[in-house]
């Protein structure tokens, strides 16, 4: 069975994995949260009141969606500190995977945001797209909270996988249809602290 048909959970718990081959190490990682954090500081110094310099309204609020982007966010976040970007962070969480590597479809908010963001500059930061119905699932709940602005900046894309045609602002690395682990992103909550990213191989039943 292919990681990502169904079932590839057991009844038991979820099959064995082990790291198949390395896809991003982690200097090619940190190369690009870089390149992120420079494109998204000139993008937010041309938005009246997200740059810090005196403009009306907020700073930049970057909301990371647990659990999977909390490096990414980590690691944004400082990136963009050290370019004298002001922001904020909040986070929510968010599960449709389970310990299963296909989706469920549904979407459940485990933690919602702390603080209102109405008026404010949202940055939506998540590890991964997929099928898109989480990314598609969080714009509209933070739109419905009528923030200034809202763009999302998402580390690695699948495009072949996607079912609903949802926009990404900022993309990382495109990848092809595997299911990827590390850099805080899981199999059945292992391998989210691996400094890189990796393909997994499921062991036979
Ligand atoms: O585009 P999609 O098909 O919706 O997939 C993307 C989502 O899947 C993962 O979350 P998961 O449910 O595994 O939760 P986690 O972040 O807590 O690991 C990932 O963090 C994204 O939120
Ligand atoms: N861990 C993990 N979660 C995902 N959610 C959607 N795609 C993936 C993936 O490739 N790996």
């Amino acid at each position: 069975m292919s990681v990502n048909e169904p079932g590839a959970t057991a009844p038991g718990g979820p099959r064995k994995a082990r790291i198949d081959r390395v896809l991003f190490s982690q200097e090619a990682i940190a190369g690009k949260v870089r390149e992120l954090a420079e494109r998204i500081r000139q993008d937010y110094a041309a938005v009246p009141g997200a740059n810090g310099t005196g403009g009306h309204g907020a700073p930049l609020t970057v909301v990371g969606i647990l659990k999977g982007a909390f490096v990414f966010t980590a690691d944004l976040v400082r990136a963009l500190g050290a370019l004298d970007v002001p922001l904020q962070v909040d986070f929510m969480a968010v599960s449709s995977y389970g310990t299963a590597t296909q989706t469920s479809g549904i979407i459940r908010i485990l933690k919602d945001l702390d603080r209102p963001i109405r008026g404010q500059h949202v940055l939506l930061i998540e590890d991964i797209v997929d099928t898109g119905l989480t990314l598609r699932y969080l714009r509209e709940h933070l739109m419905a909270q009528d923030p200034a602005s809202l763009r999302a900046c998402v580390l690695l894309d699948k495009p072949e996988r996607r079912l609903v045609d949802v926009p990404v602002e900022y993309v990382g690395f495109q990848i092809p249809d595997e299911f990827v682990v590390g850099y805080g992103i899981d199999y059945a909550e292992q391998f989210r602290y691996l400094p890189y990213i990796a393909c997994v191989r499921l062991e036979p039943q």
